[in-house]
């Protein structure tokens, strides 16, 4: 049986409720964006929704070694064995994602070789990279980790509710993020991260919750990109 917690270590293991609490707008701005509620009550262009789709496949190619960032961060700082075979499952299905991506791609007829990545997608793959940095402690790169997975949830599984118009072509994308599968995995980061967050020290929680911030305002960009951007 584990003792007592006290009430500093209650606080912090549920860290990432306080701060979706704390940040609530910020976060429904990333996961309730103009360009999602579009394929959710049908009105979306697709020649955005095209755009999504190149602007996605080169953000994904860079996300990858994100993951295999965490997956080494995870094998040498991490007090759970359990931690990589979840951070694997990921870089799995992200194998599945690329191939994915590629046979959308030809149905929609984009050219992804000829897609030129746009300044908020270079921002945010930039700011990836400065994650995978050795100096980069592993409870801020999983927090990250599963804040950029948990907007895509919540904003695809948004398109799929009861009630929701969103065109039949675009159901199995949003399928692809907003399934049950994909939201016990981000369950699992949520977990791990919590986890990570509740025994860390202070001047590290605030740079986690300084990089949750900053995958969000990444995350109302790149959906910018393909609506509404100013
Ligand atoms: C911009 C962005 N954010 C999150 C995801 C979801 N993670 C992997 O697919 C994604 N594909 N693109």
């Amino acid at each position: 049986m584990e003792g007592k917690k006290t009430r500093e270590e209650v606080e912090k293991s549920g860290m990432i409720d306080t701060w979706m609490r704390k940040h609530r707008l910020i976060y429904s701005g990333a996961t309730k964006h103009p360009f999602i509620l579009s394929i959710r009550d049908g009105t979306v262009d697709l020649e955005a929704f095209k755009t999504w789709l190149g602007q996605d496949y080169i953000f994904v190619r860079a996300f990858a070694p994100f993951v295999a960032s965490v997956l080494i961060k995870a094998w040498k700082e991490s007090d759970d064995s359990s931690d990589m075979e979840v951070i694997l499952s990921g870089m799995a299905s992200l194998n599945d994602e690329i191939a994915w991506f590629k046979s959308e791609a030809a149905k929609w007829g984009v050219q992804l070789s000829e897609v030129v990545p746009q300044k908020a997608n270079q921002d945010y793959c930039r700011f990836l990279e400065s994650l995978m940095s050795p100096d980069v402690e592993y409870t801020v790169a999983m927090t990250a980790f599963w804040a950029i997975e948990a907007v895509y949830q919540a904003s695809f599984a948004l398109c799929l509710e009861d009630g929701s118009k969103t065109p039949a072509e675009l159901t199995e994308t949003c399928r692809r993020w907003g399934n049950d599968g994909f939201g016990q995995y981000c369950n699992s980061l949520q977990k791990i991260a919590n986890r990570r967050l509740g025994k860390t020290p202070d001047d590290v929680l605030s740079k986690a919750e300084v990089t949750l911030l900053r995958v969000l305002e990444h995350e109302v960009e790149f959906w910018n990109m393909s609506h509404g951007s100013a």
